[in-house]
């Protein structure tokens, strides 16, 4: 038969996670006010509303518009070749009929080899344009892929801790794969099917009607028939889809979940647990993609009965005209293979609407990234350098997170002097870590101000913000590749000799130099093969390499047994004995001997001074300190 299956339905790929976590607002630069307002919500978003309901097909036709812009090349050469290989693939059944009727039927061996040869030379036409214009389209395809990933990527690094956390790693990770790879499938099957398909319908029915007006009629009957059972079949194909998307997030959220909580599941022993999640998870995606399938059975044996039909209807009509000699054998050959085109063009272009559903999806996933602005914008005329030692002056601070109802940190006030050393202290949950954020601006206050040597940080080159402030996080992260690679991230021109030298000022030059290659040996991932103390060293090591002016240690000292940090905090009393450093500790031992304590309690400094000072006078200050030592040993 002639009716071909190519317009199959997209096959199930990994779909993008789904978005659901409450807006933030969008805080940037001076005039950000003192109480949050509610944020707006982004384009194409919506904390509440289904982003698949709410994203219309235009965002795929803008974004694919804008971003095919500068590949016009290819892209008209997709179209001309498109072109030539169509007008060639309906110039051959008219050449067919000339051959089968003036050559075959006639006995002309001489005809048949003259037009057997030129038909031959169409057909090598039609299969060079054919595979050019595959070969172009997707080359305008896969550069759509490409700008659309480096755009993504690009704003990722715009981004602030704020818009971060609003996404989400996994699912600005998804965005820029898998929902990318849902637009660039789409284009690639638009571009190969969606201007041959009319061409090849149109211009199929007008041949047809050339060879004989009343059988072509059975084409024309035949067309909306079709058209309609299959629009029907993707109206049903689009909620299926959905459906089975939803699903396949959820399986993903088991796995990732799985995969990054496998320790704590080994430890309780949640394993049974976790298998029961992935097997309900899993049944429901099944189940799911089943419904698909049986969709798409019947999309075919449904498509596949009427071009049937119609075959045999013109068949049928027109052995009755090859018998009252109105009609000759090589124009009903000719007629079925313009049926075949006409009806194969229909399903291929239902093809391309059917992945519309995922990459509409997809499409507004992506342009809600992009169209995001970043929170922290670098002001227009920035401050590139600073002429003091580098003192830290945090005044009437006053944060709250986005979505959160009460502030984290309320009218804060802290002075780091170059030389000094500044110490946080406070309970758990009572804000030093956001404090410690909101310094080298990850975050903008709501309220106050942050100054370093008298500039304020919104007014600071965010490179200076960098060069000035070094930050050891609380939970030191380490980057695939070697222990010098991660060292140098602060300073790629450092030399070995810089390394070693932080490495012993940091206390972890004994172990680099125990591992196998020093320096040059491999670390993986995230830091997973160092321990938490070896990882918190080579991250306080790595923020020495960069000599900052400010140093801020969020409780970097935590994991390093009394003896190691009492060691590394003596060198480092050496070695930036020039700096700021503001040190968020646990360990009371850690930041006594600090010039400066400030005593931070549910977002509030309640106490500054020396540690005699606040023993003496500060109740919080004391509670702390005598939950961890003697009245004895705190004097
Ligand atoms: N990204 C965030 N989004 C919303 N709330 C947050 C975020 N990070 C922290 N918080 C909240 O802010 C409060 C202060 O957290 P923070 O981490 O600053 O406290 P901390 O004093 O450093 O605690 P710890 O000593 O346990 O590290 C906590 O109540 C926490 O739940």
């Amino acid at each position: 038969m002639l009716v071909r299956m190519t317009g199959k339905p997209p096959s199930p790929v990994t779909p993008p996670d789904r978005f659901g976590a409450p807006t933030s607002p969008q805080t940037g630069g001076r005039s950000a006010p003192a109480t949050p307002t509610e944020p707006p919500t982004p384009k194409g978003a919506g904390s509440e509303a289904d982003p698949e309901e709410s994203s219309p097909e235009g965002h795929v036709f803008r974004l694919i518009g804008e971003y095919l812009r500068p590949h016009r090349r290819p892209l008209v050469l997709t179209v001309v070749f498109q072109i030539v290989q169509t007008m060639a693939t309906l110039y051959v059944p008219t050449l067919n009929a000339d051959l089968i009727n003036n050559g075959v039927a006639q006995g002309d061996t001489d005809y048949v080899l003259r037009h057997g040869g030129f038909m031959l030379a169409v057909t090598l036409v039609q299969i060079t344009a054919a595979g050019l214009a595959v070969y172009f389209g997707a080359k305008a395809a896969m550069a759509v892929g490409r700008d659309l990933r480096a755009d993504l990527f690009a704003q990722v690094q715009r981004f602030s801790a704020a818009e971060m956390d609003r996404f989400g790693a996994p699912s600005l990770i998804t965005r820029t794969t898998n929902d990318v790879t849902q637009i660039v499938t789409m284009l690639v099957m638009a571009l190969t099917m969606l201007l041959t398909a009319p061409i090849a319908a149109v211009g199929g029915l007008a041949l047809a009607l050339s060879l004989d007006v009343p059988m072509a009629g059975v084409l024309l009957a035949a067309m909306p028939v079709v058209a309609v059972v299959i629009y029907g079949i993707v109206r049903a194909m689009i909620p299926a889809s959905r459906i089975m998307q939803r699903c396949i997030d959820g399986i993903n959220q088991v796995m990732r979940e799985h995969i990054t909580g496998i320790r704590v599941i080994r430890a309780f022993v949640r394993d049974d647990h976790e298998q029961r999640r992935f097997s309900d998870a899993n049944a429901e995606l099944t189940d799911a993609s089943l419904r698909v399938g049986r969709v798409q059975a019947f999309f075919g044996a449904t498509a596949m009965v009427f071009g049937n039909i119609t075959a045999i209807a013109i068949v049928w009509i027109g052995a009755g005209r090859i018998a009252d000699g109105t009609l000759q054998i090589g124009d009903l050959i000719a007629f079925l293979t313009y049926a075949g085109q006409i009806l194969g063009a229909v399903m291929m272009s239902m093809g391309v609407f059917m992945m519309l559903p995922r990459a509409k999806v997809a499409a507004g996933r992506i342009r809600e990234v992009l169209d995001t602005e970043p929170g922290i914008a670098n002001p227009a005329e920035p401050v590139t350098e600073l002429v003091g030692l580098g003192e830290l002056d945090v005044k009437g601070v006053t944060f709250r997170y986005a979505g959160a109802e009460e502030a984290v940190l309320r009218d804060v006030d802290l002075v780091a002097r170059p030389g000094q050393t500044t110490a946080v202290i406070g309970s758990t949950g009572s804000g030093k870590t956001t404090l410690l954020h909101l310094i080298p601006r990850l975050f903008d206050v709501d309220a106050g101000a942050i100054r370093v040597d008298g500039v304020d940080l919104r007014d600071m080159d965010r490179a200076l913000i960098a060069r000035t402030i070094g930050l050891v996080p609380q939970r030191a992260y380490l980057f695939s590749g070697t222990v010098g690679s991660n060292l140098r991230y602060g300073d790629p021109d450092a030399s070995d000799e810089d390394l070693w030298h932080a490495l012993e000022v940091a206390q972890a030059a004994d172990f680099v130099h125990a591992m196998a290659d020093g320096l040059d040996t491999v670390i993986g991932q995230g830091g997973t093969t160092v321990s938490g103390g070896q990882r918190q060293r080579l991250a306080i090591a790595r923020t020495l390499v960069a000599r900052p002016k400010v140093y801020l240690f969020d409780d970097s000292f935590s994991a390093l047994d009394t003896a190691t940090d009492a060691a590394l905090r003596a060198a480092l009393a050496t070695e930036i004995a020039d700096a700021a450093q503001v040190i968020v500790a646990q360990r009371v031992s850690t930041i006594r001997d600090a010039d400066r304590i400030v005593v931070l309690d549910a977002g509030r400094v309640v106490g500054t001074g020396t540690h005699e000072e606040l023993l003496a006078t500060n109740p919080v200050y004391h509670e702390i300190v005598t939950s961890q030592l003697t009245l004895q040993e705190a004097l």
